[in-house]
């Protein structure tokens, strides 16, 4: 109640998206599954704001604030952030969002628990909730070749994943997403990007996040999607799934 008393002022969803255009969407999966990525990509086709609560968390981290000593220990362990400091962050990027007029969003990485999805629900009306799904051997291998460009932010991954198929299954094939010239000699790697710390968020993933999956099916808005492989596979396809016309040409879709 705390919350929707807070985030109160912002409007009912109608009164801030009067044209209707803006999507409510949110996007689960596993660490390492491409959330980022393809919440990015939509949000770019969609022309709503791609609002990820792990991009807020590394910027709270990066400002040296006064949570950001209490944050670097429990993300940096692959924990779980309080629902409150989460909340907290969100409601402020969506005020400012406000003053800027966006309407709708594309959530990625919230809600995490049940308790932030029922704090969602009683705030916004969600439409869809994509489910991305990957094999769990490529997701770990995903986490440990994600790169980030320490100069312009870009995301990159060096994995190349090439899993022989067995008992009938195809082989499973992901390109890596390489950085362009200018980035390739400033790459880093997320603190929590370790092979023990990966392991540590997949099994939160399973515990505290899973559930949710089953909060939005219950509610029939989960859309399962089964990535078929890296981005040139896996966007039109997606873009299918949503029934959204294919507007990119297939020179950004293979980008
Ligand atoms: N909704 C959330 N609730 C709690 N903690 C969060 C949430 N979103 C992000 N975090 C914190 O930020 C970290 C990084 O999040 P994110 O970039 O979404 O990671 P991932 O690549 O694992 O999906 C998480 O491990 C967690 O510590």
């Amino acid at each position: 109640a705390r919350f929707s008393t807070s985030l109160a002022h912002l409007g009912p969803p109608m009164t801030r998206d009067p044209g209707g255009r803006g999507v409510h969407w949110v996007f689960l999966g596993c660490p390492g599954v491409g959330k980022g990525t393809y919440a990015s990509r939509l949000s770019q086709l969609l022309g709503v704001p791609h609002i990820s609560t792990g991009d807020l968390v590394r910027e709270e981290l990066a400002s040296s604030g006064p949570l950001a000593q209490q944050l670097a220990g429990i993300v940096n362990h692959g924990q779980l952030v309080s629902d409150e400091i989460i909340m907290s962050l969100l409601i402020k990027r969506l005020e400012h969002g406000a003053t800027k007029a966006e309407s709708g969003s594309i959530l990625d990485g919230f809600p995490r628990t049940i308790r932030q999805a029922e704090i969602l629900e009683g705030v916004t009306e969600i439409d869809l909730v994509i489910n991305l799904k990957l094999r769990e051997d490529a997701l770990l291998a995903k986490c440990l070749g994600r790169r980030i460009c320490s100069h312009c932010g870009g995301n990159y991954n060096v994995a190349s994943v090439n899993i022989k198929g067995e008992n009938g299954r195809p082989d499973f094939i992901m390109a890596p997403l390489l950085p362009p010239a200018d980035c390739a000699s400033k790459l880093v790697t997320r603190v929590d990007d370790t092979e023990e710390v990966v392991k540590e968020r997949l099994q939160i993933y399973n515990e505290m996040s899973k559930p949710v999956e089953e909060f939005y099916r219950a509610r029939g808005k989960l859309l399962e999607f089964d990535l078929p492989g890296g981005i040139p596979e896996s966007w039109p396809k997606l873009l299918q799934a949503l029934n959204l016309v294919d507007h990119d040409d297939k020179q950004s879709a293979s980008a």
